[in-house]
């Protein structure tokens, strides 16, 4: 029920900001403001490092990467409009993330705060893409395969069908739906559960007629700020359920993410035992 709530709420202010003509407008606005490319344009370099054939080399998109707590931007970051909706968003979307953790430490058999209170530092960041039409939407993608490296990730998609997820080797569509957010969980849940959630592989195809845009909302540790180690959860361990990752820490796991490329497997293989 609270979540409803909270999708509703979260809804309500996309559409208001719609009806405003601002949400479609706050990314192109964003990459405009001049303090504001410095810090946060395409934050995802790897996708400049493809390692396999079979990935394209570039994404089709502007995009940038933003931490929202524990250190939110400043309102000199950002233009107005676009500070506002980021504050404004983050509050109800934070508050659903939590709900979502809660939920998921019960599929697990555990204390509903049990993933809360495990992680030392909660961060929120938010990685906002913009793709633009593609001449040749055949020879690229809007956002290349890849799984978060996160716990949750909370996705809004505009009405546009462009979001993919790989389900037994192949791409199926995840057609946007009015009032709904898409929830992918990361590879920390994936590593943290021993394999019982899975990291879902996803990507975003090119769009030939028109724009689309995307706000992916990631539930992660602080990476600055802890330095805990993460592997699977001592309590659902047993001798029919050994461990099957080795335990990282948040940082790690993001440093070699941005530094191995892309090669079409999951970064989680480097942890298995
Ligand atoms: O644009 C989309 O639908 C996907 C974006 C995404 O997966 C991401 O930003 O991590
Ligand atoms: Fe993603």
């Amino acid at each position: 029920m609270r979540i409803r709530s909270s999708i509703k709420r979260l809804w309500t202010k996309f559409e208001m900001h719609q009806r405003h003509g601002v949400s479609s407008k706050w990314l192109i606005m964003a990459f405009q403001h001049p303090t504001f490319t410095k810090r946060y344009k395409e934050h995802h370099s790897f996708s400049n490092k493809i390692t396999s054939p079979s990935v394209p080399a570039v994404s089709w998109k502007d995009a940038f990467f933003c931490f929202m707590t524990p250190n939110p931007p400043s309102p000199q970051e950002f233009p107005t409009p676009c500070w506002e909706i980021l504050m404004d968003y983050s509050k109800d979307v934070r508050k659903l993330g939590l709900s979502l953790l809660e939920l998921l430490s019960e599929g697990l058999g555990l204390d509903r705060s049990y993933l809360k209170d495990y992680m030392d530092c909660f961060q929120l960041s938010y990685s906002c893409n913009y793709y633009p039409p593609c001449p040749q939407p055949e020879l690229t993608m809007g956002t290349i395969q890849h799984t978060d490296d996160d716990f949750v990730t909370v996705l809004l998609q505009d009405d546009i069908r462009r979001l993919q997820v790989l389900h037994q080797n192949h791409w199926v569509d995840v057609p946007p739906t009015p009032g709904a957010l898409v929830v992918n969980l990361g590879d920390f849940l994936q590593l943290l559960s021993n394999g019982k959630y899975i990291s879902a592989e996803h990507r975003a195809i090119s769009n030939r007629d028109g724009s689309r845009m995307s706000v992916a909302c990631l539930f992660s540790e602080s990476h600055a700020q802890s330095s805990k180690l993460y592997g699977p959860i001592t309590e659902l361990l047993s001798e029919d359920n050994p461990p099957k990752y080795r335990a990282t820490t948040v940082k790690d796991h993001s440093n070699y993410i941005l530094t191995r490329g892309v090669d079409g497997t999951s970064a989680l293989s480097r942890y298995k035992i």
